[in-house]
């Protein structure tokens, strides 16, 4: 059981003894480029996405509350130094529903494991339930995994997390585990430094200034989204998607850059319809200004946002319309 190829963690594990060895690696040597696709899984809410946007230090993937916020597989690019870092994010793996979105979703995770460098696994620090043990059996033997215990800050008593990280062991063998808080500045650091010895020496794939391969119109529909359930709190199910219908840019002598967007909303019921609407168009409106405002910071632009609501009931179930949505 306690091989000496597995990570040091048992009774005298010192946490802070731990978290001083887990210090960034050696730089690689200074003509060697580095490059590799960093996975990042989970179930939902574990923190991934506040993880990938905090790794790539731009808000890439959103996030909320809400379970199961992220949809898509998400690249975030960081290049520090000589390394490029390709992070996908992925969508919760979602167990309790299986409906053609699921199954979709779970497709997914799938894809994203399978032909990456290294795996950060993200868990809630001191917590493992069935959901996560469910994601962890995804996890391909022979691609190096951390465990990555998140939100390390809402835990009281961290010696007691030591005998979790022993039974943690058991459960896979990860190459090392990180105790972090993705809100923590000095983590994120730490984590770079760790991930960076499993990246290949190879030529960067992409741009040393790009963040991400998605579109501005993926990204425009993540924020809409964003705010639509920001605003809607828990009373709107997950299944609520964006569309964009329509992404226009123009050139115009007032404001250089200037964007059109046309965005719809579909939800399943009328009555949702109605809470997204809110009172005399209220919670709408809400939506779509900040929405506009942030999509105006990120593609430094004028941006005209139109949204619309429409119902399609039944759609999480119809694998057709699963497909026009967008997700594969
Ligand atoms: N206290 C604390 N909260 C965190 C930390 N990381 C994330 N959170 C919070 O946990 C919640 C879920 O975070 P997300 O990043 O949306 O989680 P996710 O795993 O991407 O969720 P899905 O998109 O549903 O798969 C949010 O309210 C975050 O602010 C952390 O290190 N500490």
């Amino acid at each position: 059981m306690n091989d000496a190829s597995k990570p040091v963690a048992g009774n005298d594990l010192d946490l802070e003894a731990m978290l001083a060895a887990a210090k960034p690696a050696v730089a690689p040597a200074v003509d060697g480029q580095r490059c590799g696709v960093i996975a990042i899984v989970g179930k939902p809410n574990v923190g991934k996405s506040t993880l990938l946007n905090a790794l790539v230090g731009q808000k890439i993937s959103i996030t909320s509350r809400k379970a199961q916020t992220t949809r898509h597989r998400i690249t975030g690019i960081r290049t520090l130094h000589q390394t490029q870092y390709v992070f996908v994010d992925t969508p919760g793996f979602q167990t309790r529903h299986s409906t053609a979105l699921n199954k979709s979703l779970n497709k997914t995770v799938m894809g994203a494991i399978g032909d990456v460098d290294l795996v950060l696994f993200v868990v809630e620090a001191g917590n493992f339930t069935l959901a996560d043990a469910k994601v962890l059996s995804l996890l391909k033997p022979g691609i190096p995994a951390l465990l990555v215990a998140n939100k390390l800050d809402t835990v009281n008593r961290r010696a007691e997390l030591a005998p979790w990280l022993k039974s943690m062991q058991e459960r896979h063998p990860f190459n090392e585990f990180v105790p972090m808080s993705a809100k923590n500045k000095g983590d994120i650091e730490r984590l770079f430094g760790i991930c960076e010895k499993y990246l290949p020496e190879q030529a960067w794939f992409y741009a040393e200034d790009e963040l991400t391969d998605r579109s501005e119109k993926f990204l425009a529909s993540e924020t809409v989204r964003e705010k639509l359930f920001r605003f809607t709190g828990d009373e709107l199910p997950y299944t609520s998607t964006v569309v964009i219908d329509k992404f226009d840019e123009e050139k115009s002598k007032n404001h250089g850059r200037m964007v059109r967007i046309s965005a719809t909303i579909v939800v399943e019921r009328d009555g949702h319809k109605a809470m997204v609407i809110g009172d005399k168009g209220e919670r709408l409106k809400r939506i779509g200004t900040e929405a506009r405002q942030e999509l105006e910071k990120l593609m430094d632009a004028k941006v005209f946002l139109e949204l619309w609501v429409k119902v399609r009931s039944g759609w999480a179930d119809d694998e057709a319309r699963v497909r026009s949505f967008g997700y594969e």
